[in-house]
């Protein structure tokens, strides 16, 4: 089952083409759609929500094509846009009200939805108080909340952790793995970050300039991206040497030793050519590529 099908799907603008030929399947559960600023995740976004017409190609969300069942898809789906959108005089509970009536709901059942997904967002007195005066962090729960109160199958967030601090991200990333654990309501979420996908995903799609990268579970990836930085106090080549002896795929990175992650066994690999070599562990730690290794490396990861 999918809740999200695409087929050679373009879109075109008169100077740039934002999505080309994208053809990529996403099933239930949390999924990260990371690209580069400018990679086409919010014009997919809008064509999924029936917002934008696609120049090719087609894409069915919960089974409905976007083509013709545009408000049909937008009843079941709910909607975080990435920029600042709330107006700064009216608190949370009448925005989050006014946003339930507009999906449809009778004004009680708004009022009791708003209560309960503000609440779950975690926005308890501030709700009463105008919005101007709220942090990043509460605008993002509220645009969430707004996503929410319809009670979707299926909710599409551009870029909820933007502006956030190192905390406040890792509570959304929480709130929004909770989205789908709790409720059983699907995510695509999408970032400039893989490493923060990494930790909310069961999978992650990339894009870049608009075709797909790569589409894989989140510990597929992990385990073709991950690798290990490894500092010693010296003899760092006969280290790479006898690294690449054992059969692992390592390379000197100035100081840094850097070796590809092939299974927990791997550091014991590590750990044992250090103590064969007598030499000093400084440190040994998990390094993530960052999505521009990843779209450098592209090819040979398309393939895996
Ligand atoms: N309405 C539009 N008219 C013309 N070009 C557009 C329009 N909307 C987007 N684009 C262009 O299409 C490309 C993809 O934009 P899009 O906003 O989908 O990217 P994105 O991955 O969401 O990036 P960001 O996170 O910066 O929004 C960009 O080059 C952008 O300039």
């Amino acid at each position: 089952m999918t809740v999200i099908a695409t087929e050679s799907l373009t879109k075109r603008y008169p100077r740039v083409t934002a999505l080309d030929r994208l053809t990529v399947d996403i099933a239930p559960g949390v999924t990260g759609l990371v690209g580069a600023n400018g990679a086409g995740k919010s014009t997919l976004i809008k064509i999924l929500l029936g917002l934008a017409p696609a120049t090719e190609g087609r894409a069915a969300v919960l089974g409905m094509d976007v083509a013709t069942e545009g408000a049909a898809i937008r009843a079941h789906v709910g909607y975080m846009p990435e920029h600042d959108c709330l107006p700064p005089d009216v608190s949370a509970t009448e925005f989050v009200v006014h946003m339930a009536r507009i999906s449809g709901l009778p004004p009680s059942a708004a009022r009791e939805r708003t209560a309960d997904t503000l609440r779950h967002v975690g926005l308890y007195e501030e709700r009463y108080r105008p919005m101007g005066g709220y942090s990043t962090g509460m605008k993002q729960r509220v645009k969430l909340a707004q996503a929410l109160v319809h009670d979707p199958r299926l909710v599409l967030l551009d870029e909820p952790t933007n502006g956030l601090d190192p905390v406040g991200r890792d509570d959304m990333l929480e709130l929004i793995r909770r989205v789908h654990t709790e409720f059983g309501i699907s995510v695509l979420v999408t970032s400039h970050l893989l490493g923060e996908l990494e930790r909310t995903s069961d999978h992650i799609v990339v894009i870049d300039g608009g075709s797909l990268l790569r589409s894989s579970s989140t510990s597929d990836f992990t385990q073709a991206t991950a690798s290990l930085t490894v500092e010693v106090t010296e003899h760092e080549d006969e280290l790479v040497e006898k690294l690449t002896a054992a059969g692992l795929n390592a390379h000197a990175d100035g100081r840094l030793i850097m070796v590809d992650i092939d299974g927990d066994e791997t550091y014991d690999a590590v750990r044992d050519a250090v103590a064969e070599l007598g030499t000093g562990l400084v440190r040994m730690e998990q390094h993530r590529h960052r999505i521009a290794e990843i779209f450098r490396g592209g090819d040979e990861h398309d393939a895996a």
